[in-house]
């Protein structure tokens, strides 16, 4: 039982590394509950929630590993190396990803709710 809760804060310093360290994590983490709000003040339906509550995750679990990555390469390769441009490049570019289909989800569930709010 110690050994799973010791792997639980194992994990939330690997969040607050995260959030500490990567603007991009904390400009996502904001976005997140910009959302979060959003959903709440629209009374999104269950359905719109699952949908708005995957997206996120797919985006924080992406900048989780985005950052790791980048820690294990400037590990393993401090100096110049054209490997290590491409692995951070790809990590990089599945967070671009990831962002971009967030955005997407949240573009279909919320440009109707606003649309309607103003009419
Ligand atoms: N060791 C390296 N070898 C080759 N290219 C690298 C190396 N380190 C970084 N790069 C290149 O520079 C880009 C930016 O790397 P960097 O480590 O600064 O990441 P970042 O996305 O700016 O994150 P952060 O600023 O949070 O560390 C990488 O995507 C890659 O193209």
């Amino acid at each position: 039982m110690q050994k799973f809760i010791k792997s639980f804060s194992y994990a939330f310093s690997g969040i607050a590394y995260a959030f500490k360290t990567q603007f991009n994590f904390k400009f996502h983490v904001v976005a997140v509950l910009i959302a979060g709000i959003a959903g709440w003040y629209f009374q999104l339906a269950s359905g719109e929630w699952l949908w708005l509550i995957a997206a996120s995750g797919l985006v924080i679990v992406a900048e989780l590993f985005n950052t790791a990555i980048e820690v294990l390469v400037d590990l393993v390769s401090p100096a110049y190396h054209e490997k290590a441009r491409i692995v951070k490049d790809v990590a990089a570019a599945a967070v671009l990803l990831a962002a971009g289909t967030a955005l997407i989800i949240g573009l279909v569930i919320f440009i109707p709710k606003l649309l309607d709010h103003v009419a």
